[in-house]
């Protein structure tokens, strides 16, 4: 019953949907009249609860709320003029008015009203906004400041025993006491408040006026907990918008070892190959940089780019860089003259057939693996040898060119439609480098293959062209060579071997991944976007474990045929491989000691997936090629 005689005293639908705005008797308190209304017919039955409700909803406060929510959203739907922005003046001058007038009981009341703090707080609100006057006003400076005087800022900063991040120097000229840079990520860069360029005037309540910045550091070394600066602040603070560059350091630095660093505490050691992140290169000197193996230290001071090269330079002399080697054993013999080679030549001939016939039934194999031939290898190896020749004795010919002491990186993920990257590994010369390749080839020589080398010398019976190798002209061949398109080449008793870009290419336009061994001096020349090559470095482990582990195997020389590594060797192999890692480690992605060759292949394996599969950092230049070509 109860339903149905609520409804009958409902507004009816039509009305409801009404905007309560425009018609204020639908809005909640009408309503709530209605049902009143209805309550009170029930309240005269007496039926249960029902007083209870009556009373709560007929309750005063209930009805003020409604009346005021009838209001609000009447003015909702308005926009809003204040009637007077000046609603305090106004009310000034009813109290006044009211003052004069005789006093009523409701007089009273008004004037109580218009002067309790919270009623003028009201006003004051009101005027505040309507006036839209939302700007902090600061009382206005008095005539008499001296035209010199500058604005001050004090600081608090607490530095719970981590360092401040900002370095100091003194203005030539007018001997004030700078802040002369902000380390990113540091304490002062964090709270906001200290900018290069502000001056410093005083350091926990004592005066910098005529210290030295060493003073002044001494004064902050003492402080242990708060620090607290005067500063003049600088006019206008530098804004860092540069964007971050990742980069991979192309040489080593050491700030505790560089005396013109301006605080080695804030400089950032790194090795060659390091990837760093630079968030700032405002300074034309010094650049502050993250290790991205170490991002949450804060950054540190790195020489510039051009300051480094600079560096670089100054130290070029006073460093050893030869150029890689093979082992003295075979250099001693090859630095003899021709007849030592001819002597040498049946057995490396003889040799070589030996060494094909390995190649074809040896391993047990159906496959073929090219780029393998003892020939070939010993022939690369001279042409190292005749480069250290000629640059022996000629200035000119000694020089090697500074490459740029940074090199913009990029996270380079490859796609499963993209061609696989070229492997290439590098290593001293008996390290076990065509050892590992072997075997990374044998796992699955559908995948991993070797590009088929090119050579000048003839066609053997047994050999199919394309497969040993391409027999080539000597012209074809030097054409390849000055056209860039030769990946390393060498001459092996009159004729030339090498292999191409093009026998790269065609590995991996097959779908499958190219693995070669290169002299680390070509490095340079296989780096380019269309080969994306990753470098594995293969290196020696130390004297008494190599001694173990290579108790039978063999060295390749021009001269002796399976000659055991000797003591010597092995030591030289140790000197090569630190060599190389001094000059060429920049290029290095990976690095893998060959100590047992099981362990090595393994690594080796999982190196090379990682280098398919997963981001690395390449530099820049190969993907904005890939877009400008794609
Ligand atoms: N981890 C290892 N344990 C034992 N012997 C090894 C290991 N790695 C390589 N060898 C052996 O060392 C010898 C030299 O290896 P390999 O011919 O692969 O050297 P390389 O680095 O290719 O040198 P080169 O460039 O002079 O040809 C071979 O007899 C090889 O079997």
């Amino acid at each position: 019953t109860m339903q149905s005689d609520k409804g009958a005293g409902l507004p009816d639908k039509k009305d409801m949907k009404r905007s309560p705005a425009s018609y204020p008797e639908n809005g909640p308190s009408q309503i709530l009249r209605l049902v009143l209304q209805e309550l009170n017919l029930f309240y005269s039955r007496d039926v249960n609860g029902v007083c209870l409700l009556y009373d709560l909803l007929h309750s005063p406060w209930l009805q003020a709320l409604l009346k005021v929510y009838d209001c609000l959203q009447e003015f909702k739907e308005r926009k809003l003029v204040p009637a007077t922005p000046h609603a305090q003046t106004l009310s000034f001058e009813v109290v006044e008015i009211l003052h004069a007038t005789s006093s009523s009981p409701e007089i009273q009341e008004l004037k109580q009203i218009l002067q309790a703090p919270h009623f003028k707080a009201l006003l004051s609100a009101h005027d505040t906004v309507a006036q839209k006057d939302f700007e902090p006003l600061l009382p206005p400076l008095s005539d008499n400041i001296p035209e010199s005087e500058e604005a001050m800022k004090i600081i608090c900063l607490v530095k719970n025993q981590q360092p401040l991040g900002a370095t100091i120097k003194r203005h030539e000229m007018t001997g004030d006491i700078l802040v002369a840079r902000v380390i990113h990520g540091g304490l002062a860069e964090r709270s906001g408040l200290l900018y290069a360029g502000d001056k410093l005037v005083e350091v926990n309540g004592v005066s910098v006026e005529g210290l030295d910045p060493e003073q002044v550091i001494r004064i902050l070394a003492m402080s242990r907990g708060t620090v607290m600066f005067k500063v003049v602040p600088v006019s206008d603070p530098p804004v860092n918008n540069q964007k971050m560059v990742y980069v991979r350091a192309m040489t080593e630095y050491w700030p505790r070892e560089d005396p013109t660093i301006p605080c080695a505490d804030a400089g950032l050691p790194f090795q060659k190959g390091d990837i760093l992140q630079i968030v700032d290169q405002n300074d034309a000197l010094w650049w502050q940089a993250w290790k991205i193996s170490d991002l949450d230290t804060c950054a540190g001071l790195i020489p510039s780019n051009h300051l480094l090269k600079r560096k670089q330079r100054e130290f070029w002399w006073s460093q050893a860089y030869p150029p890689h080697t093979q082992l003295k054993s075979t250099i001693s013999i090859s630095m003899e003259e021709e007849d030592d080679m001819k002597i040498d030549e049946k057995c490396v001939e003889a040799e070589e057939l030996s060494e094909d016939k390995e190649e074809f039934v040896g391993y047990g194999q159906k496959f073929f693996i090219a780029g393998f031939r003892r020939s070939m290898r010993l022939g690369r190896r001279k042409s190292h040898l005749s480069q250290l020749r000629a640059s022996v004795g000629c200035a000119s010919g000694c020089y090697n060119p500074v490459g740029a002491a940074y090199e913009e990186v990029v996270r380079y993920q490859r796609r499963p439609s993209d061609k696989h990257r070229l492997i290439v590994l590098v290593g001293p010369s008996g390290v076990g480098v065509n050892e590992l390749r072997r075997h990374l080839i044998e796992l699955n020589p559908n995948h991993f293959q070797s590009a088929v080398p090119h050579t000048t010398r003839s066609k053997k019976s047994y050999e199919l062209d394309g497969r040993e190798y391409h027999y080539v002209s000597k012209e074809t061949f030097e054409s390849l060579m000055y056209s860039h398109r030769m990946l390393e080449y060498g001459e092996y008793k009159g004729h030339l071997y090498g292999t191409s870009v093009d026998a790269v290419q065609a590995v991996l336009d097959e779908g499958k991944t190219c693995v070669m061994d290169l002299e680390p001096q070509n490095i340079q020349t296989a780096r380019t976007h269309e080969l994306k090559p990753y470098f594995i470095f293969i290196k020696p482990s130390n004297m008494s474990c190599m001694k173990q582990s290579r108790k039978n195997a063999k060295i390749i020389t021009d001269y002796f045929v399976d000659m055991k590594f000797k003591d010597e060797d092995l030591q030289e192999m140790e000197e090569l491989a630190q060599k190389m890692e001094t000059q060429f480690g920049q290029f290095f992605d990976h690095v893998i000691v060959n100590d047992n060759l099981q362990e090595a292949c393994a690594q080796l394996l999982s190196a090379v997936q990682k280098a398919q599969e997963e981001p690395q950092w390449v530099p820049a230049t190969w993907l904005s090629s890939d877009t400008e070509s794609g």
